[in-house]
Formats: C-alpha cells, sequence, structure tokens
C-alpha cells in the first residue's frame, strides 16, 4: 500500500485556527466550528490504524453472524482495519484525504464506519478522553509550529509506513518545528 499525505495541508488548518480561534488558547467548545480541523484528525485516525487488531473477545452464547454460525467460546478478533480501509465505504480507503468527513457545504461529517475506537459495548473506554486530548494537542501545536521535514528532504522522500505489531507504530522521523508567534 502507498501512504500518501499529499493531501494533509497543515496551512489550511492553520488558517481556519487562525480564523476561528485566533491566539487565544484552543478550547473543547471550538471543535464544531473547526469542521477542516476535526476531519483531519478523523482521518489521521483512520489513515494511521493505529490498534488494528482491536482486542480479543469470546462469544458468551452461539450466534449466527453474516451467515456464519460461532459457538459459544470462541475468541474473535475484530480486524478494524478491514473497515477503515472499505473500499465500499470510503471514496479514497488508501490515501489521506480529509474529504472523507466533510460535506459538500464543509460541514464536519460523521462516518459509520469510523471505528478507530471499535464499537459496541466493548467501544474503547477513554474515546472521550483520547479524542479531547488529540484535538487539543493537535491544535495547540499547529497555533504555535509550522512543521517540516529537516532542510533537504522533500515530502514525497519520507517513508510513513508505520511497523506493524499489536499496534502499528510509525518509525521515527527527524521534524522540524519552527515557531510561528
Ligand atoms: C487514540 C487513542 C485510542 C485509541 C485509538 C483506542 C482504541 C481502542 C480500541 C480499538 C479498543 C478495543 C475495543 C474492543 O475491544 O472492541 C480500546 C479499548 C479500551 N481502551 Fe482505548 N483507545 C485509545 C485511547 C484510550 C485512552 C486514553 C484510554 C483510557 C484513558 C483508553 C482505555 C481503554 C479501555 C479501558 C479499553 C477496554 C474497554 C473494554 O474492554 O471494555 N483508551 N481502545
Amino acid at each position: 500500500m502507498t501512504f500518501n499525505f499529499f493531501n494533509l495541508r497543515p496551512d489550511r488548518v492553520q488558517e481556519e485556527l487562525g480564523r476561528v480561534v485566533g491566539s487565544r488558547p484552543v478550547q473543547t467548545e471550538d471543535r464544531r466550528n473547526l469542521p477542516y480541523t476535526d476531519a483531519v484528525i478523523h482521518e489521521c485516525q483512520r489513515f494511521a490504524n493505529i490498534v488494528p487488531l482491536s482486542i480479543p473477545h469470546k462469544t458468551s452464547r452461539d450466534t449466527t453472524f453474516q451467515g456464519y454460525f460461532i459457538r459459544e467460546g470462541t475468541t474473535v478478533i475484530p480486524l478494524l482495519t478491514s473497515v477503515l480501509y472499505d473500499e465500499s465505504q470510503w471514496e479514497t480507503p488508501h490515501t489521506f484525504n480529509p474529504s472523507h468527513f466533510l460535506d459538500e457545504e464543509g460541514k464536519f461529517m460523521k462516518r459509520d464506519a469510523f471505528m478507530a475506537f471499535s464499537a459496541g459495548r466493548r467501544v474503547c473506554l477513554g474515546e472521550s478522553l483520547a479524542r479531547m486530548e488529540l484535538f487539543l494537542f493537535f491544535t495547540s501545536l499547529l497555533q504555535r509550529f509550522r512543521f517540516t521535514p529537516p532542510p533537504g528532504v522533500t515530502e514525497d522522500k519520507l517513508d510513513l509506513t508505520p511497523v506493524v505489531g499489536f499496534t502499528l507504530t510509525p518509525v521515527p522521523h527527524e521534524l522540524c518545528a519552527v515557531c510561528r508567534l
């Protein structure tokens, strides 16, 4: 798979942040007025897909799912990647594309196939906290810094292919954070 970040457009996030928030500290409530920023964060989570295997579960009774009979006590490992990259759900599943979460008017749009935190009774318990932290950290960093590859490294040379394990971990990269203030 080719990991392609050409649509990230941090300049557009910074333009939206500057217009809506200015230089004051970002607050959680600002999220609803920052649809492009929110879409970028969701797309990062979809695309980065950091917990691809979710957590193993065991069926508590006999069940039938999509025509398959699953006996009580069977270990089931949901593969979240299959939903996050599902070609029937996403317009460009293998490309980083914030438009997956924007409607025609540029408003933020929820997607049923966004399952980075899994779903159902055992959905991630820390989802609200994680979402709040992602939003505040991401926006605060972009308010203050412009991130670029080191001198001499062009963006198309950055290999964003993660290390595959229980989680998908990014390989270390050198990055320049240039103060914007
Ligand atoms: C971006 C950050 C995070 C992601 C993508 C994430 C994702 C997940 C996923 C996929 C699961 C498995 C759900 C399942 O078994 O179907 C899970 C479970 C869980 N997560 Fe997270 N998580 C994140 C952050 C957090 C944080 C910050 C906390 C706590 C402060 C947390 C607490 C938990 C707990 C307790 C479970 C087990 C829930 C259960 O089995 O009932 N997570 N998470």
